[in-house]
């Protein structure tokens, strides 16, 4: 179910397009809603970032995408829509062949044959093309998702260990990931083994092949780690918290790495991180997270020359260095509270220095921070500022209202 006309789409340009994404845990004591109405877009080339303290969301939204949410967690709305020609044609031949594989088979025989996640997709597609060229993410099964996954888009994570297998070489394990998404062994396998590490710059690449992730240090793991990713030849690459572990030094050196992996092979990346200074080096397009919601979007020099919500006023005021002499780390006071509830009122409001009266029973929603910004959304009640405060707070509260009753239906 989908409460919004589909947003206009560049053809060709728009590679992912998150549209109202809701992602909820449904624990003994209480349901999360980590991702709570989540959407952006990410264009062919273009790194967009997400940024929040820890809870916000963040990597909820990142498996999300990579539809690796698994219970007590469940994406209750939205779409995840992905374009990559390749992935498409590859799930869309193998949904012919499953169609072929079943056609002459009674239904019990049909039912026993394919399980039913399986056959939903079968229904669902039934051959053809969906029509704009976009994979739902959240709507394929698990078969597909792994096509998806190894193909299209690729993840790296903050500890590189966990996508690394201690007991194969570091080259056994590309060459797997060669093997898999790109057919190749053997020597072949073995060179662009080689080719990849390089590629991320790790070196004395040739020996290092044969070598196990123990025997590399953090930052080289990480490269190491990138590599595989790059095996698959993904469209879109997700990371998050990358360079968190690392040293400065070495962090510098990775994000570097990504920036320059991204111009040569036209990749585009959600990076995701809490660090404000980070962003500032590697984001075209900032996102930023509060208790499941978008609350600000613009691009990353607007964002840091012109910050708009309160919340993202706070984090930039807690970049380490940007009150020199101060000895103490500025930081917003309390912290990120559960969304555990449908949101009636503005999350933030309990820390926000400028909250007022209608903070407490109006949910502000995404709208333009005033009439000439083409490009920068707050969800706040001050905005639009070109706007009186009554008639700001009365645009969140009617648009509030219809996404509920929509919600409802
Ligand atoms: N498997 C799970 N079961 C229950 N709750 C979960 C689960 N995974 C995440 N959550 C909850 O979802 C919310 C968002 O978590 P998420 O990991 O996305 O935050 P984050 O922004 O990535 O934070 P961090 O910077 O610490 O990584 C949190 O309240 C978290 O407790
Ligand atoms: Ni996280």
């Amino acid at each position: 179910m989908s409460m919004q006309s589909p947003r206009e789409r560049t053809a060709g340009e728009t590679v992912l397009s998150v549209e109202n994404l809701r992602t909820a845990f449904f624990t003994d004591k209480e349901t999360i809603r980590a991702v709570d109405g989540v959407s952006f877009d990410v264009r062919e080339g273009e790194t967009v970032g997400i940024v929040g303290e820890s809870g916000s969301g963040k990597s909820v939204t990142a498996r999300s995408i990579m539809g690796l949410i698994k219970s007590p967690g469940r994406v209750l709305d939205g779409a995840v829509n992905f374009r990559d020609r390749d992935v498409l044609s590859q799930l869309v031949d193998s949904n012919r062949k499953r169609t072929a594989d079943v056609a002459g088979l009674s239904d019990t025989e049909r039912a026993n044959a394919v399980d039913e996640d399986d056959f939903a997709f079968v229904e669902e597609w039934d051959g053809d093309e969906p029509a704009d060229g976009y994979i739902d993410v959240t709507r394929v099964p698990d078969s597909a998702l792994r096509t998806l996954r190894g193909n299209g888009i690729a993840m790296i994570f903050q500890d590189p260990l966990s996508s690394l297998n201690p007991v194969y070489t570091v080259g056994n394990q590309i060459k797997e990931a060669l093997r898999l998404h790109q057919g190749l062994r053997g020597q072949a396998a073995t060179e662009e083994a080689i080719n990849l590490l390089e590629a991320v710059s790790i070196p004395d690449a040739k020996r290092r092949i044969t070598e196990y992730p123990h025997q590399f240090s953090g930052g080289m793991r990480q490269r190491a780690v990138i590599a595989m990713a790059l095996a698959c030849e993904p469209k879109l690459l997700i990371c998050d918290e990358p360079t968190t572990a690392l040293d400065v030094t070495i962090q510098a050196q990775i994000l570097e790495l990504l920036s320059d992996i991204q111009e040569e092979r036209g990749l585009s990346i959600v990076f995701i991180t809490h660090d404000m200074g980070v962003m500032a080096e590697i984001a075209d397009r900032l996102n930023v997270m509060y208790a499941g919601e978008i609350v600000e979007t613009a691009p990353v020099e607007e964002v840091f020359a012109n910050p708009k919500h309160p919340y993202t006023q706070g984090l930039l005021e807690s970049i380490p260095g940007r009150h020199p002499g101060e000895d103490r780390l500025r930081t917003i006071e309390g912290d990120v509270p559960t969304p555990n509830e449908p949101a009636t009122d503005c999350r933030f409001a309990p820390r926000c220095p400028e909250a007022f009266a209608e903070c407490e029973s109006v949910h502000p929603v995404s709208v333009p921070v005033n009439e000439g910004a083409s490009d920068h959304t707050a969800a706040c009640l001050l905005y639009p500022d070109d706007q009186s405060r009554e008639s700001a707070v009365e645009t969140h509260r009617r648009r509030g209202e219809d996404s509920e009753e929509a919600l409802n239906e």
